[in-house]
């Protein structure tokens, strides 16, 4: 903002200023009687992102001042629609009394929403989590260290960890997929970070590792942090204490229910990089939709957070074998005895407990959180009850940390009403019976009338004078009228108050009391519910952290029961792991391809063990390479995230990474060409595969020349197979890659079927040993519509190409599809390589032109350079 304080400003923009400085990054919204306004360059933002009219609001420092605004009862609308786009807002509202301040009223900061900081129900996606991350650099011997800290603002989860380089960095940010970063404005890597929104940069020394610490140990209120782990990690700290810091800063108050921080180790999971997240499309499909993904097929559980929970275990498989079996065992119990039937009801009724404790740690639950609380609760004996008599120990340790809450549950039945309003403000939260003083002030301003009368039939009762009336005047407050001709009769205790021509009207201690309850009640009663909500909040912060420990055992009872149910409905099964032993995958399917096409799909098998862990897969194009590696994929994560699987037997061995190399795109963003982003993968799987890591590779070396390829693509897996020895599944269009099975000890031939019917191209999608006899390319461009034509020109073409090289391609009908037994065909039957067509392409024409040299008539010098020309030719 190029504008600052002077004394040429009119003292309401002096006021604006002064807010404005101290958050200069973010959206400022004043208030303006009925309206937010935005000034200045807030204002020309707002207008363009929300759509709403720029104008001017007056003149100050001699300029007109650039206006947007909003009403004040649509802001919240407005608010949530900017925070979804990754800005910041910044809340300053009237705090002064318009009608006795000198200059303009008094405004005050009164909230800060940030897109990673919001806990408000209304601007979060229900099946997301909504990450704040935090990012510090530091350069160790060489190396860039990047510490991580990140959290879940709506559930208190709060963890770190730290990883070497960029490539990691992208892996997790992809991971993460937070919805705001904080980083230092010195931070060095500012380019790698692809968001162009919610990115806020914050002074370096925030991110001051001795300061940082000492934050968090008072956050959790320890010595010092070895007990959670992460003593060492500078760089985690040093982000984790910027983080904290700045969600205090934005929530305006204490986080209690962030209880403790969690490191996360690197070798406790399947390590996906970026790209392989992309590939396997988790939660996000290759054109960045959220249909057809790993995700969508797997959803189906009860409670939003088990969802959200669901969600985190895709993308962090574990290599823990008993955590991994322990799940199984669960899924396996739960799918025998139905549980996925018995839990659904309850938890259902539990919903969204993680959002709603939060909301209560930062005191912004709503009424209606509280009564959904109390659902929660009372479905929770429920759940205990059904889990008593569950086998499996990982249920049982479940059902202890599902933690009934007898006293709370009453406390919240009785408390509320059955319909609590929507804000705190207008009270009507409480109900009869739960406050005795709360009635009676309810009682006061609803049933004045009631008291009334009831006064008047007590007191003429009482005093025998039948005209006795109590009655209620603006100027005089309430009064007992007695006519003149009774009025010697009105009881001493009556206070004469004001005389009238035919009457007297008097006061009673009693009923001045009345007046004063009366008049306060409707004030006083919105205090006192207000006081009685901070109470019952204290007595709930009180059991928070039981009450978090519930909630989390709830999330992962729901995700066990969704695994449960979805093996149940998509025919899927338990997997076998084990420390190394191969994969061994019989009848696999791809869960989201099976779940999309209309035909039946064609299960197929898989074996890679340490004799056989290369496998170089040939086949048509649309003939089904890229399905077979990505249901190989996804079968091996699903089994690592304790999911069943869609197989009919699957044993795996507990995998380090998943690596794919597949697709081709380009990142033009990045300045990277296609093949590029190629080369930079295949280099990352070559850098850093072990032995116990899965490969899957795509046509590499596809962006380049043929032979440029085919080398780089030969040697890949030359490497791979020998010095590396991992599991890999590299599927190829270079037949002449095919014969590295013969080479390599442990590599081998597989294909996928077609066949042609009438000219047509059927796709049989089964895997058989051997490589392809075929590659059908005209007859797949002739079924994606390239016109007649074209393809008539292609088949001369390709007929000229047979002609001059003397190997006949086209009109290869199917050769007997390779059985079994006929693994490494010999090279009688072999198909004809791409490599070797150029070559003998090249050599024929060489031939020719030597053929149609006229020796007998050249003189020495023409024979001299037509052998040069030739030569060149080589
Ligand atoms: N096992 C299967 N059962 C049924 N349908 C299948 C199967 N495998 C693949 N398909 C269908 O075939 C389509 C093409 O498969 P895929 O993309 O795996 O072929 P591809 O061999 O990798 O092709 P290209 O070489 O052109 O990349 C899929 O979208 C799917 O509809």
């Amino acid at each position: 903002m190029s504008k600052t304080p002077t004394d040429n400003h009119t003292p309401m923009m002096r006021q604006y200023f002064g807010l404005k400085s101290q958050h200069p990054n973010q959206l400022l919204f004043y208030r303006m009687g009925d309206f937010y306004e935005l000034f200045y360059d807030d204002a020309k933002r707002a207008s363009q992102l929300l759509d709403i009219t720029l104008t001017a609001r007056g003149h100050s420092g001699g300029l007109p001042i650039p206006m947007a605004g909003i009403p004040f009862h649509a802001a919240e609308n407005y608010i949530a629609r900017l925070v979804r786009m990754g800005e910041s807002v910044v809340v300053a509202e009237q705090v002064g009394d318009p009608a006795t301040s000198k200059g303009p009223v008094e405004r005050k900061i009164a909230r800060i929403v940030t897109p990673g900081t919001i806990s408000d129900e209304a601007f979060l996606e229900e099946k997301r989590e909504n990450l704040l991350l935090s990012l510090a650099h530091q350069s160790r011997k060489g190396l860039d260290v990047f510490g991580f800290s990140y959290l879940d603002m709506a559930s208190g989860r709060f963890c770190v960890f730290e990883v070497d380089g960029h490539e990691a960095l992208t892996s997790e940010l992809q991971r993460l997929s937070p919805m705001e970063i904080l980083i230092s404005e010195d931070f060095p890597a500012r380019d790698m970070l692809n968001l162009e929104k919610g990115i806020s940069e914050l002074g370096p020394w925030h991110f001051d590792y001795e300061s940082s610490y000492r934050q968090l140990i008072q956050q959790f209120n320890t010595k010092d942090l070895s007990g959670f782990g992460c003593e060492g990690l500078t760089a985690a700290i040093a982000s984790a204490g910027a983080l904290l810091q700045y969600a205090k800063d934005t929530q305006r108050s204490a986080l209690p229910h962030i209880q403790s921080i969690t490191v996360e180790h690197k070798d406790d999971s399947v390590l996906i990089d970026g790209a392989t997240r992309r590939n396997l499309e988790i939660d996000i499909n290759l054109t960045g939709g959220t249909t057809n993904t790993l995700v969508s097929v797997l959803d189906e559980c009860a409670t939003p957070m088990g969802s959200r929970l669901l969600k985190r275990w895709l993308h962090t498989p574990i290599r823990d074998l008993q955590e991994i079996q322990s799940r199984h065992q669960v899924v396996a119990e739960c799918q025998a005895e139905r549980f996925y039937e018995s839990f659904l009801a309850p938890l259902k009724q539990v919903g969204d407990l993680e959002r709603i404790l939060s909301r209560v740690a930062l005191r912004s639950a709503r009424p209606r959180d509280l009564l959904r609380l109390q659902f929660a609760l009372e479905a929770v004996p429920d759940i205990n009850a059904l889990l008593d008599s569950a086998k499996a120990g990982r249920l049982s340790e479940l059902n202890q940390r599902i933690i009934a809450q007898p006293e709370i549950t009453q406390t919240l039945a009785t408390a509320l009403v059955e319909n609590p309003p929507s804000v705190v403000r207008d009270g009507g939260i409480f109900a009869k019976g739960y406050d005795e003083e709360l009635d009676e002030l309810l009682s006061l301003s609803t049933n004045a009338t009631d008291f009334l009368a009831e006064m008047e039939r007590s007191e003429k009762e009482r005093t025998g004078i039948s005209s006795l009336k109590v009655g209620f005047n603006r100027v005089h407050g309430y009064y007992i009228e007695i006519s003149r001709l009774h009025s010697d009769q009105a009881p001493v205790e009556y206070i004469r108050r004001q005389t009238l021509k035919n009457a007297e009207r008097f006061i009673t201690p009693e009923l001045k009391v009345f007046e004063d309850k009366a008049l306060s009640a409707k004030s006083k009663s919105l205090a006192r519910e207000k006081e009685l909500y901070e109470e019952l909040l204290d007595k709930l912060n009180l059991i928070l952290r039981d009450l978090q420990t519930t909630s989390q055992a709830l999330a992962q009872l729901d995700v066990l029961n969704n695994f449960a149910e979805r093996a149940d409905a998509l025919s899927f099964a338990c997997p076998e792991l084990h420390n190394r032993g191969g994969i061994q995958i019989t009848g696999g399917r791809h869960p989201v391809v099976e779940a999309v096409i209309s035909e039946p799909f064609i299960p197929n098998d898989l074996d890679l063990n340490d004799q056989r862990s290369l496998l170089m897969i040939t086949g048509p194009n649309m003939g089904g390479k890229s399905t077979y590696m990505r249901q190989i994929a996804l079968i091996t994560l699903l089994a690592h995230t304790g999911c069943f699987v869609p197989a009919e037997t699957a044993s795996i061995s507990v995998v380090d990474r998943i690596f794919t190399r597949m697709g081709s795109s380009d990142d033009l963003a990045g300045g990277r060409s296609t093949f590029m982003v190629e080369m930079t993968e295949t280099a990352n799987i070559l850098n850093n595969a072990s032995e116990n890591s899965l490969v899957l590779m795509d046509e590499v070396g596809r962006g380049t020349s043929t032979f440029d390829g085919l080398s780089l693509a030969w040697a890949a897996v030359d490497y791979l197979a020998k010095q590396v020895k991992c599991y890999v599944l590299f599927a190829t269009h270079y037949f002449e890659l095919t014969t590295l099975a013969e080479q390599l000890e442990t590599a081998e031939n597989v294909h996928l079927t077609a066949t042609e019917y009438e000219d047509e191209i059927v796709f049989l999608h089964k895997v058989h040993s051997g490589p392809a006899s075929q590659s059908y390319g005209l007859q797949v461009a002739q079924l994606a519509g390239v016109p007649k034509n074209v393809i008539g020109h292609a088949k001369q073409k390709l007929k000229e190409l047979e002609r001059v090289t003397g190997i006949e391609v086209s009109e290869s009908k199917p050769k007997i599809e390779a059985t079994e037994n006929q693994h490494n065909t010999s090279s009688a039957h072999y198909p004809p390589h791409q490599a070797d067509l150029f070559l003998q392409a090249e050599q024929n024409e060489l031939k020719n032109a030597l053929e149609e040299l006229d020796l007998d008539n050249m003189t020495p010098l023409e024979a001299i350079n037509a052998l040069y020309a030739l030569k060149s030719q080589l």
